[in-house]
């Protein structure tokens, strides 16, 4: 297996909420190069002093350093993990400096290095996501086929935490539905929706690559009668009982923070899928969506990753 290495310049304070983040997004081990190392004077087995090389440490802060297996979703691995650090803030971690680099290859390469690994593959009774610039011979006549390249944007369609979503999207879309997607990314699951006959789809994005990217992705599919893409924050300024399926795949913290609004956009009776939740924060999910005014009506998990369907009462 190849490994990429990640590095992150941060605080001594937030060398342990960090490394917790690392492991959790899959990190085989992490290393942390504190300057302090480099004035403890060291003996080797043999007696002999010993010195460490400065250049390897910084000045100022801490690096935390770890690999990550590269694979067709490393991209998103890496924009997750760097979500979870800024999402620290929250909780009046200093992050210092927070610088992420990711070494072996520079961003540019790195932006297209993980192609290699991204094959067509059927993530669902219904679905294949086939990267634009392959070649597939669909299988079966009612295979629904979804050709994809995010670029930048989080969304290959093989993360774990979008395979739950589009499944669930599948046993929940009906002909005629209006959906709506917060955090499109490469805009996949609007494009699933879409193919399953919602009737309208807004799909909404805070981040401007990851609009173009969904912009780009809606049209080759040929989905864009259907599929209204925009830059918003979350479900700000949506009417409210707009929506018979909301789906959102998004960090756990961001989803408790707005439980309160999906209950005010979606009609009574609709669902909510709610993905992106990692094993730990399942019950903080479940509670919050309890006391906004929904029923919890499955959940659904995968490798260390949770999604809940959750019905508005
Ligand atoms: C984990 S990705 C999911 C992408 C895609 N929906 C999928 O399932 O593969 C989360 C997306 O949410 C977006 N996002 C994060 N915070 C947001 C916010 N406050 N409002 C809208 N989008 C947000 C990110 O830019 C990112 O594209």
């Amino acid at each position: 297996m190849k490994w990429s290495e990640i590095s992150i310049h941060t605080t001594n304070e937030a060398i342990e909420p960090i490394s917790h983040i690392l492991h959790e997004a899959g990190a085989s081990g992490v290393v942390i190069e504190d300057p302090f190392e480099l004035t403890k004077e060291r003996e080797d087995q043999f007696g002999e002093i010993y010195q460490l090389n400065p250049d390897d440490y910084p000045e100022e802060g801490v690096i935390v350093k770890a690999y990550l297996p590269v694979n067709s979703f490393l991209g998103e691995t890496v924009e997750a993990i760097k979500e979870s650090i800024n999402n620290l803030i929250i909780y009046d971690i200093d992050l210092g400096l927070n610088q992420v680099t990711i070494s072996e290859v520079n961003e540019e390469e790195w932006a297209t290095a993980w192609k290699k690994y991204y094959n067509p593959v059927k993530i669902s009774e219904k679905f294949t996501i086939v990267p634009t610039w392959e070649i597939y011979e669909p299988v079966s006549s009612d295979e629904l086929i979804i050709e994809l390249d995010p670029g930048m944007a989080f969304g290959t369609g093989t993360h774990p935490t979008t395979v739950m979503c589009i499944q669930a999207l599948e046993r929940t879309v009906r002909p005629g539905d209006r959906v709506i997607d917060v955090g499109t990314g490469s805009g996949v699951l609007s494009i699933a929706a879409a193919m399953l006959g919602a009737e309208d789809v807004r799909a909404y994005d805070l981040d401007e690559v990851a609009v173009t990217s969904a912009k780009l992705n809606i049209k080759l599919n040929k989905v864009s009668k259907t599929v209204t893409i925009s830059q918003n924050n979350l479900l700000d300024g949506v009417p409210e009982k707009s929506a018979d399926v909301i789906v959102a795949n998004i960090l756990a913290e961001v989803i408790v923070r707005f439980t309160d609004d999906v209950a005010r956009c979606v009609k009574p009776g609709g669902t909510f899928i709610a993905s992106g939740i990692i094993q730990q924060k399942k019950d903080l999910v479940k509670e919050a969506l309890v006391a906004a005014g929904f029923d919890i009506i499955e959940t659904i998990l995968m490798e260390d990753w949770v999604a809940i369907i959750a019905k508005r009462i």
